[in-house]
């Protein structure tokens, strides 16, 4: 949900709540343990962050949310193979004014790193290589995956960014390249299949052998769009 404005004190206390959760990343919950894993989504102001993880945690789509201020934590617990796996989603601030004094926060401990931008704004595109520079400046392990999605293709008339240009930058990372729609209600079982992806990497530990996960993600969405015929961007 948008935030209203913050004290420091109440985000000290945020943080504290969430720096021990993030210590703490085993839940027991008697005989079910959920794992908890810290997701980051990172991106110009306006991409559709928080509409992005607001589809995935909340099942909808919201229409006009105010800009992000510090940051804005959802989750979802999923059962994959008869486990429970807890996403603690930072849906950051992607204006530079509401995040500045939370940055290392953001990178803490994080367990996996999703960059967004806008394919109808070739700007938040150009800005992915930033994005990926402050996240290695905060040392976080070449062994976190990362993974890049371009939101907003619903908006096709308005598209400025090809995916061909998409798939050369995401190439040159290696990182597994999405395009979806948070507002697309078609496009809900694909917002679920990204995430889906990163928590199945987190859960079996396996480094992302990137071009593996790339295929083999292309292959399975494709095989289960076709399956329940989901249209893909
Ligand atoms: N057409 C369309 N609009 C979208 C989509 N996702 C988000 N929007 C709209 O884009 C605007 C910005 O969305 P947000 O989710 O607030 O963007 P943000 O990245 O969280 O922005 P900051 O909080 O400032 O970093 C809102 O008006 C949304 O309704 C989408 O998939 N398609
Ligand atoms: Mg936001």
């Amino acid at each position: 949900m948008a935030t209203e404005n913050k004290t420091e004190e109440e985000f000290d206390t945020v943080f504290s709540l969430t720096d021990s959760l993030e210590l703490s990343s085993h839940h027991d919950y008697g005989p079910t343990r959920a794992r908890i894993f810290k997701i980051i989504v990172i991106g110009d102001s306006n991409v559709g962050k928080t509409c992005l993880t607001y589809r995935f945690c909340g099942g909808t789509f919201l229409s006009n949310p105010e800009a992000t201020i510090g940051v804005d934590f959802r989750e979802r617990t999923l059962e994959l193979d008869g486990e429970s796996i807890k996403l603690q989603i930072w849906d950051t601030a992607g204006q530079e004014r509401f995040r500045k004094s939370m940055v290392e926060h953001y990178y803490r401990s994080v367990h996996a790193v999703i960059f967004v931008y806008d394919v109808t704004s070739l700007p938040s595109f150009e800005s992915i290589p930033e994005w990926i520079e402050e996240c290695s400046r905060h040392a976080v392990g070449p062994l976190v995956p990362r993974i890049i999605v371009g939101n907003k293709c619903d908006l096709r008339e308005l598209r400025e960014v090809p995916a061909s240009s998409a798939q050369l930058l995401a190439d040159r990372y290696n990182y597994p390249l999405f395009e979806t729609s948070a507002k697309e209600p078609s496009e809900k079982e694909h917002v679920d299949a990204i995430f889906l992806t990163l928590a199945y990497r987190l859960k079996s530990h396996k480094p992302l052998r990137l071009k593996q996960l790339s295929e083999n993600s292309v292959r399975q969405l494709s095989q289960r769009e076709q399956e329940e015929g989901l249209c893909q961007c």
